[in-house]
């Protein structure tokens, strides 16, 4: 393990934490450490009332992530492969099952396992003049982080064969158009961006934002009744709360809530 780490995280008194990759020198790539390291903290934000919103950042201005660690993998044998794209699939859906907002702020290029990693976040904010994609079947692989399932369910499966029959490279502007990014700005407001998203979440009640993100996560794995469901059961664990009683009173008197998360 080096000095270095390559994972800071910055928490301001509202809430906002900003979780910054740092392997700029390797493209911000993924090797064991990071992956263990990034699994470990986005356990620990699930119980840390301190942390309200989360943004997913890297360090650097020419990499988000630049997918698996190439050199790394080249001295593994096929079973330590194996077993680390088992430590990828367990810590995006640490990422992916994170009970708070998570917003994935591309700073530049995000390839093959960089961009599973922000596909495992709920929304996209992207360098528009950097490239993203899924690139691993030239590699003779295949998207094996997630991407093949979780890129068809955010812009649709015809896009998604595209995107990974062809490994193509999209620009940040294409990924906004296609939806893969909620949005496409200069490289220097990318975070600022993020970052404001992030924001304009901290004015909502907490346990709502938890239970709105498991109702749509949920409801869009299951048919239409079933999902409506339960959006039901998410609605019902908000009715007993502290908070929604201070949504009420807030709005009767005419001031801002403060919400408290319980
Ligand atoms: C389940 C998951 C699977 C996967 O994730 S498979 C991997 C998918 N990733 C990719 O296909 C991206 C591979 N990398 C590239 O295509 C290019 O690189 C870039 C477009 C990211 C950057 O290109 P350029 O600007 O020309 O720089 P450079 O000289 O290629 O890279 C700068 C340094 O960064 C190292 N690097 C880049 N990507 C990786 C990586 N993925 N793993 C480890 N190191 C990486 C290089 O080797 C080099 O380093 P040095 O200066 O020592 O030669």
């Amino acid at each position: 393990m080096s000095d270095e780490k390559v994972l800071t995280k910055q928490v301001d008194d509202d809430g906002l934490c900003v979780i910054t990759i740092n392997r700029p020198d390797a493209m911000n790539s993924l090797n064991g450490e990071l992956v263990g390291q990034l699994w470990h903290e986005f356990y620990e934000m699930r119980h840390d009332d301190a942390v309200r919103v989360i943004v997913l950042t890297a360090a650097g201005d020419r990499a988000f992530c630049a997918g698996a660690d190439l050199k790394e993998r080249a001295t593994m044998s096929e079973s330590e492969v194996r077993r680390r794209i088992d430590d990828y699939r367990g810590c995006f859906g640490a990422i992916d099952n994170c009970p708070k907002p998570v917003i994935c702020a591309i700073n530049g290029y995000a390839f093959g396992g960089g961009l599973e990693l922000a596909l495992a976040c709920d929304l996209r904010v992207v360098n528009a003049d950097t490239k993203v994609g899924l690139t691993e079947t030239r590699l003779g692989i295949i998207p094996g982080a997630g991407g093949t399932q979780r890129l068809p369910r955010v812009v649709g499966v015809a896009k998604a064969k595209e995107l990974i029959f062809t490994a193509k490279r999209l620009t940040g502007k294409e990924a906004e158009a296609i939806g893969l990014a909620n949005y496409a700005v200069p490289a220097d407001q990318v975070l600022d961006r993020a970052k404001e998203l992030g924001r304009a979440m901290l004015d909502s009640a907490p346990i709502a934002l938890q239970q709105a993100k498991i109702a749509i996560d949920a409801g869009m794995q299951a048919d239409l009744n079933t999902g409506l469901e339960i959006e039901s059961r998410a609605y019902a664990v908000t009715i007993p709360t502290e908070d929604r009683q201070e949504g009420l009173a807030a709005f009767r008197e005419k001031r801002k809530p403060n919400f408290k998360g319980k």
